[in-house]
């Protein structure tokens, strides 16, 4: 288990702190999301996790040990994957492999078995010979997976990895990343794409401006009482009734109400074609986590 008590971090030269009063605990054994928009402290953290930066003030410890002992005891616990890519354009593949193999310090033996552990598990084994600067993005992202993979680490960091990606090999990497954990792996996984959060992480925390807005199961986080309607009109939505219903205007003619609970649905169409309002089209469902970030800072993930 990891535990991030009180963590902030203020890079040099600058007035806003990246991040403020960060406090987590993260269970082992699972893809833990760490979702924020362009600027959060994603990396930040990451690189905090990754012993890359020191934090300011506050403690993480990995497993009761203050992260610096945790890495000092075993330094292959934690392994990190950059957002950019980490390995030598000019090596093949398998040369890449055998390098950062190296590096971790595994034995010959070892680094052969692990080698081509990762190399299957990424199904880089077509490309072993190739030179990494001639692999496509998605197979690039996937070497740089296969080397985080090295030295099989209790948990392993990913910071945006599938960022620039074709969607066959996002959905590649988001399955392969989804089995790490029952192949001993814990992962901590950030993103800007709720989709691939929704997706892979059953735990999640979502960050914003260095601080955690919420975090918690993803079933309770899009668990709500209140169902949200999602609606399109011929004409503008009656503003008594957008006060009511607390709407959001999603553009066009297109809005987001919150009922009070489903059986307010009858009710408020009635009150629409009395307003001489048409819907032509009804969506009554869940949150998803665009909506959740959106309830509390009033802004798209995607801003
Ligand atoms: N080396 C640096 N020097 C100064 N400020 C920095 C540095 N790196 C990041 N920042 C600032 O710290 C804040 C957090 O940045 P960070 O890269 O951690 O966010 P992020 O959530 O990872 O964003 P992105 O999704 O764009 O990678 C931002 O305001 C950023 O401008």
């Amino acid at each position: 288990m990891l535990r991030i008590d009180g963590v902030s971090y203020r890079y040099r030269n600058t007035d806003t702190p990246a991040l403020r009063e960060i406090s987590l605990v993260i269970p082992a054994g699972g893809v833990y999301g760490l979702l924020g928009p362009n600027g959060a402290g994603k990396t930040t953290l990451i690189s905090l996790l990754a012993g890359l930066l020191t934090a300011g003030n506050g403690e993480i410890s990995l497993n009761g040990q203050p992260l610096a002992a945790a890495r000092a005891a075993n330094p292959r616990a934690i392994a990190l994957v950059p957002q950019d890519y980490a390995f030598y354009p000019m090596l093949t593949v398998s040369e890449n492999l055998r390098f950062f193999g190296g590096v971790l310090g595994l034995s010959g033996a070892e680094q052969k078995t692990q080698s081509a552990a990762a190399i299957a598990f990424a199904r880089l084994e077509q490309v072993g010979g190739k030179r990494a600067d001639q692999l496509s993005g998605g197979l690039r992202r996937r070497l740089n997976l296969a080397i985080g993979l090295l030295g099989r680490p209790q948990l392993l960091l990913l910071d945006e990895p599938t960022v620039g990606v074709d969607p066959q090999s996002r959905h590649f990497l988001l399955d392969a990343i989804a089995a790490l954990p029952a192949a001993g792996t814990s992962v901590i996984y950030t993103s800007h794409y709720m989709e691939e959060v929704e997706a892979i992480c059953p735990q999640i925390a979502i960050i914003d401006q260095g601080q955690v807005l919420v975090d918690g199961t993803l079933a309770d986080l899009l668990r709500s009482p209140e169902p949200l309607l999602e609606l399109t009109l011929d004409r503008p939505l009656p503003a008594e009734l957008g006060e009511r219903y607390a709407a959001r205007h999603d553009g066009a003619l297109k809005y987001c109400l919150q009922l009070p609970s489903t059986a307010a649905l009858p009710g408020l169409l009635d009150e629409l074609a009395a307003a001489g309002c048409t819907a032509h089209q009804l969506n009554l469902g869940q949150h998803n986590l665009e909506q959740v970030f959106m309830q509390l800072t009033h802004r798209s993930l995607r801003d």
